[in-house]
């Protein structure tokens, strides 16, 4: 099997080139200015945006347990219509796959309704909310591409420490949702003016601060690759700054809409707006925007949070946290941080290929290499569209980006030579 795709613009070695791209059996074969082959079949990318597959270390697709809110299937589809052929899915489904039945039976799940690559996070520990680490080790050897508690966080020191030298030792990953739960005080929005002006319970900053602080001394004793999932605060920026200028093996994810969005947008009790870490002030998202200009912020994730309609119509108070976003995130990327020359499109495309593949040692993905397997996207970069609540094909539409007006629609998405999503 042989597919021709002509006149790409091509995100290659960190450089956007024109060229063609002969793909043979699922792999790249060849990259040429021109290339000629009679047999295969053609594709004419037109001069888009022809990049390597999005990677996304951080989604929720809710089954098994929760499949009114999203399948494997829907949430699959959804990241090929994002333009994502590879993303790491949390473990926070019901059951929790926190033993070797059940994560073998959720990677079953994966591989049987994914039409992209889905690679499985384990739990640290039982059931994501006990201080007793899970088979560390036997979940690895499973094929647990990481571990995280996301959702829960890990409360108890001990266990953290733990959990962080057995990771170190197999040299796995560790992603955390930093919050210290005794610091939560109920809270629905970001502690501060947004909250008194809303008469809500506010979350402080220190919940997510206070336990960083904790890990990255912890991570610096037991030499674990760590990793701040949704990094919210400027002094939790800043913390993660320190740590990498001291050595530490300290990497971290931003998602766009605490990239876009402060507490200052918040004008109604609109729960499309909720979700945890809550977006902050705007002092915060300046500096996680300069965060991501320096190197600080490693990569973009979606922390993609699809819920039901009933689940988040029910106001600040009572609404579920979380906002579906793997549909959204190149096109907000590439309009509000490229498009107004905030980054470069290398930057951007950086940020949500390569380094999120080196960073979790994703071999098969992130670059567009010879004898790889044939994961890309083609993008228009060209032309204007609506985000509309219609288009999603993720069961959640949770977003409170309805309604703006963006670049970057994703044309057509091929995992192994294979066309996934097309327009
Ligand atoms: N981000 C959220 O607000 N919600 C996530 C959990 C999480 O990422 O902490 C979810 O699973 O819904
Ligand atoms: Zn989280
Ligand atoms: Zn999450």
């Amino acid at each position: 099997m042989k597919l021709l795709i002509k006149n790409a613009k091509l995100f290659y070695a960190n450089k956007l080139i024109n060229c063609d791209v002969l793909i043979e059996d699922g792999k790249f074969t060849k990259i040429a200015e021109h290339i000629l082959v009679s047999d295969a079949q053609v594709v004419d990318a037109k001069f888009n945006l022809v990049t390597p597959g999005l990677v996304d270390v951080h989604v929720h697709f809710r089954e098994p347990g929760q499949v009114h809110k999203e399948t494997i299937k829907t949430g699959t589809e959804a990241s090929a219509h994002g333009g994502f052929t590879t993303v790491g899915a949390m473990p926070n489904v019901t059951p929790v796959p926190d033993n070797a039945e059940k994560f073998l039976q959720q990677i079953k799940l994966n591989q049987a309704n994914s039409v992209i690559n889905t690679l499985q996070y384990a739990p640290v520990t039982l059931d994501e909310t006990s201080d007793q680490l899970v088979d560390i080790e036997k979940l690895a050897k499973l094929g647990a591409f990481a571990f995280s508690n996301d959702g829960h966080g890990i409360m108890n020191a001990q266990s953290m420490f733990m959990a962080m030298a057995r990771i170190a030792a197999i040299g796995s990953h560790l992603a955390a949702h930093v919050e210290d739960k005794n610091l939560f005080n109920k809270g629905v929005i970001n502690f501060g003016s947004a909250s008194q002006r809303l008469g809500l319970p506010g979350i402080q900053q220190v919940a997510e601060t206070s336990q960083l602080a904790r890990d990255l001394v912890l991570a610096k004793e037991t030499g674990v690759h760590y990793h701040v999932c949704h990094i919210s605060t400027k002094d939790g920026v800043e913390l993660v700054r320190m740590a990498k200028d001291a050595g530490i093996n300290v990497t971290c994810e931003a998602s766009p809409h605490h990239l876009l969005l402060s507490d200052q947008d918040i004008l109604t009790d609109d729960a499309n707006f909720k979700m945890n870490p809550p977006l902050r002030s705007e002092t915060d998202r300046r500096a996680l925007i300069a965060g991501l200009q320096d190197g600080t912020i490693d990569m973009i994730a979606t922390d993609h949070a699809p819920h039901a309609e009933s689940e988040k119509n029910q106001g600040f108070a009572k609404s579920a946290f979380g906002i579906t976003g793997i549909e959204t995130s190149f096109p907000l990327m590439y309009t509000k941080l490229v498009k107004t020359g905030i980054i470069s499109l290398e930057e951007l495309l950086a940020l949500m290929t390569e380094n999120p593949a080196k960073i979790f040692d994703l071999k098969q993905a992130g670059v567009i290499k010879l004898g790889q397997p044939a994961d890309f996207t083609i993008i228009n970069l060209d032309d204007e569209y609506e985000i509309k609540q219609t288009d999603f094909i993720s069961k959640g539409t949770n977003s409170p980006f309805i309604g703006d007006k963006v670049f970057g629609e994703t044309v057509q998405t091929y995992v192994n030579g294979e066309c996934v999503y097309s327009k």
